[in-house]
This record gives C-alpha cells, structure tokens and sequence, in this order.
C-alpha cells in the first residue's frame, strides 16, 4: 500500500477507496460543478487568458541544429522522432529532478517506448551533446541514458542551421509529461496548445493541488479548446525525495512511491483516447517508480495528503537550512513544536473542506464504478484520515522514508530559484480564506496564522536556528 494511502486500521479499505487494476479513468471523471479555493478567477488563469494571440508555431531544435552542417549530415537523430511513433513517444518538458526520475524509469521499460526530453534552454542542448547523458544514482549503483533518449529544445524560432522541423512535425502530441516546476507548468501546457487536442493526454507532475480542479479546469479548456478538442488532463503524486547534481545528474536520494490520475479527462470524446491508458499505465508500472493509478477522487485526496507534507517539510528544511530527516531528531523540540502547530492548522483546512458542498461531486465521482458509499460515510473516513493524528503519524513515517533527502524547496533556495510555497502553504491559506466567506451558516474562523507566518519567512529569505524559529512561530 502506498504511504499516502495508510489508513487509520483498515478504515480505509472501504469501497470508495480501493482502486482497480487498471484503472478505468474514462468511466471516473464526469464533467462536474466546481469546487474552487477562490471566489475570483485566480492569477494564472487571468494571466493565460489575457493572452488572445493565435497559439503559436513551435520549432523542436535538436543536437543537429547546434553542429556544423558536415556534422549534421553525418547524424540523423533528428529524423528518429518521426510521425509514425506518436502514438508511443512520450514527451518529457522540463528535464530537472522529477523529469530526470520518470525519464529514467520509463526508459526501463521492456520494449522502451520512444522517449523525448525537452529543455527549457539552447544551452542545454550544447551541454546534453558534449556530456554523459541522463544519470541518477540510486542505491550505489549509477543509472545512465544518452541513445535512449531524443532531446529538444522548443522555440519560437526557426533554426537557421540543419533540419527545420516544428514540434511534434506539426501533428498531435499524444503523450506529454509536464516536469516543471509549479509556476511554469500551466503557461507551457498552454504554449503548447496547437499541438494538443482530445487524442492527447498531459500528465502534470508538480507538487501541490493541480491548478485544473473545478470549476478553473473547466473554465480554462471552455475557453481554450472552444470545440470539446481539449486534451486529457492527469496529475502524478511523487513521493520520491530526488537531489540534483547539476544539469541532468541527480541522486534518487530517497526511493518511495508515485501515483497517477485523471484531474479533467475529455469525455465528449468517445471512446476516450487510447493515449489516457498508455501514459497511466507506462507511469504505473515503470521499474523503480513504484507507482500505481488511482481515481480522480483519490488523486484528489492524495494530492492533498502530499500537500501537508509539502508544506511543512519543505519551508521548515528551507528556513533552517538543514535535511529532511533532522526536522524529525527531536520528539519534544522546538520543531516538533511548529510541526505541530502547522498540522493543527492544516488538520482543520481540510476537514473543513471535505465538508463543503463544493467537493462532493469529486468525491462522489468515482462511485459508478463502485458499491456505492454514502457521502456522508466518505466524509466521515476522510475527517479521520485528515485528523491531526493521522496527519501526524502520515508525516512522521514520510519523514523517516525521506530523511536523506534535501527538500526541492531547500534546493531552490541554494540555487537561487523562486520557491513554490505560493503552491503549498499558500494554497492552504487561500482555501481557508475561501471556506471562511463560503460559510453560509456559521463563519468558520480557521487559524492560518502559522502557515502565514512561514510564507513571510520563506519569502523574504529568512534563515533561522532553533530559538529564532520558536520567536517567529511559537505563541
Ligand atoms: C517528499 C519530499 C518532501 C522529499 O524531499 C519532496 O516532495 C520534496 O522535496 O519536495
């Protein structure tokens, strides 16, 4: 069983929460009403949509367009990644920790399914022809992938040198990974859109609540893919604590497990495209991920459970600077402290939450395929599971299976980069805020203060030992 699915004895084990193998997405996600965090259309939404240009035309740089013409002549990989193996090829955007380990895993497979990765830079495209390829130690033993792979860069502008091919030779993308980090993965699915349409599947692997749960997913593809053309939209849970080395180098510092999900599937059209199926089931059963596919809901649930974790293990290890593991050291320290009071705070979000009327479609979304469970008993299991205790003891025993790890957050932090505490603790604020104007009958005043804090401390950069850490988060 997987870590995020432990359950308070075997509670858990009900009906609307054991998932079959293979998943039946297509039969899961109906189109629902929304459950929002936000009662005005969020930033990222306001911020694609302000966009009105015509999608634009990509052209996929390979190695070939960085050699010399008599160099380029002699290669030919460009031309391996032709039309006739869409239906297989997966997409990799976005080549940091995450898009290294999926990348990795699936190139495991037996046949290996064609692989691309796509780089965010010209730069490293130069630096993946004059190196080693794609490594990931793990265990002590070194995992390394060069012929395996395709690697692009896609850019607006045309090459001026070697083969002119546009993304996808201009067809359909069917199978893409979406490995960047929180903030750009929404406006590159969207760059994106010419090449996608119902027999596409995109699969988000970010950390936090996927941006495209009602009612925005919705909103978005309404506008978007006006012709019920959108693609299917799914979402991955990684549990996996993965250090990067340098450019295409990382460490699987902490083997754990992954899960995949539909979040917003395209079910006007029939049948659903066979790429849904392909991508769950090469991520559920690629060597070393350890992954598994679950239902929307339990996507859902889970991807709130990852939340909790993200949201204290991440900003704690960033302020502090340290591991993982040494947030857990001490039962009775000032850490544990704060641990505490986080999980207080996040315990009440969200057992909020599962009582709003908004989420119950999610919730309920999954029993056509199921003895059917009651709301209210559903509701009644998942305010257990998001107990304090329960959290408690979830995050705990992650701790221990992640301790060797260097949290993503701390690792932005050192390399300089923006963090996704807007994703994690920030998403928490946002739906306390919104559960507490929802509130028809009684305001539910939820304390988010601590979290509040936090975000201050990792926004500004604040660096903090022990003591200092108390002073900004113990009343
Ligand atoms: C599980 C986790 C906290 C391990 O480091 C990871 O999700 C991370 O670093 O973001």
């Amino acid at each position: 069983m997987s870590m995020w699915t432990r359950a308070p004895g075997r509670r858990m084990q009900s009906p609307c929460f054991v998932c079959p193998y293979p998943p039946e997405p297509h039969r899961l996600a109906k189109p629902m009403a929304a459950y929002s965090t936000q009662s005005r259309q969020p930033a990222w939404l306001t911020s694609l949509m302000s966009d009105t240009s015509p999608a634009p035309r990509l052209y996929a740089w390979s190695p070939d367009n960085l050699r010399s013409s008599s160099e380029s002549n002699k290669t030919s990989s460009a031309d391996q990644s032709g039309s006739h193996d869409l239906d297989h090829r997966i997409f990799i955007l976005g080549i940091g920790n995450l898009g290294r380990l999926y990348a990795s895993c699936l190139s495991m497979h037996t046949p290996r399914p064609p692989i691309t990765l796509v780089v965010h830079r010209q730069e490293l495209l130069s630096q993946w022809i004059h190196g080693p390829g794609l490594e990931i130690s793990r265990l002590g033993r070194l995992y390394r992938g060069k012929d395996e792979f395709q690697i692009e860069w896609w850019t607006e502008q045309a090459p001026t040198n070697g083969p002119v091919r546009e993304v996808s030779r201009a067809s359909k993308i069917r199978n893409l990974i979406v490995a960047t980090k929180a903030a750009a993965a929404m406006p590159e699915a969207d760059r994106l859109r010419r090449y996608l349409d119902s027999s596409s599947s995109v699969t988000f692997l970010q950390n936090g609540m996927s941006k495209l749960w009602p009612p925005y997913g919705q909103e978005y593809v309404a506008k978007r893919y006006p012709h019920n053309d959108a693609p299917n939209f799914l979402a991955c849970v990684t549990n996996h604590g993965v250090l990067s080395e340098g450019p295409f180098k990382s460490v699987h510092a902490s083997p754990a497990d992954s899960a995949i999900g539909p979040v917003l599937l395209n079910t006007t059209a029939r049948p659903l495209a066979p790429s849904v199926a392909y991508l769950t089931e090469a991520i559920a059963s690629a060597p070393y991920l350890n992954a598994r596919s679950l239902t929307r809901a339990e996507l859902w649930v889970s991807q709130l459970q990852k939340l909790v974790v993200n949201s204290t293990i991440n900003p704690l290890t960033a302020v502090l600077r340290c591991k993982n593991g040494a947030l857990f050291e001490n039962p009775d320290g000032v850490v544990a402290k704060v641990i505490a009071r986080l999980l207080h705070e996040s315990s009440a979000i969200l057992q909020t939450l599962i009582n709003h009327p908004s989420c119950a479609e999610i919730l309920t979304a999954s029993a056509d395929t199921k003895p059917a469970q009651s709301l209210d008993s559903m509701r009644e299991e998942l305010h257990l599971r998001f107990s304090f205790t329960e959290l408690h003891s979830m995050l705990y025993d992650i701790g221990h299976v992640v301790k060797d790890n260097t949290s993503s957050m701390l690792q932005d932090v050192r390399a300089g980069k923006s963090t996704e505490i807007h994703d994690f603790n920030g998403w928490l604020v946002e739906t306390a805020e919104f559960l507490g104007q929802s509130s028809s009958e009684q305001p539910c005043g939820l304390d988010v203060s601590c979290h509040r804090a936090l975000i201050a401390m990792v926004e500004s950069g604040t660096v903090v030992d022990e003591t200092e850490l108390a002073r900004h988060l113990l009343p």
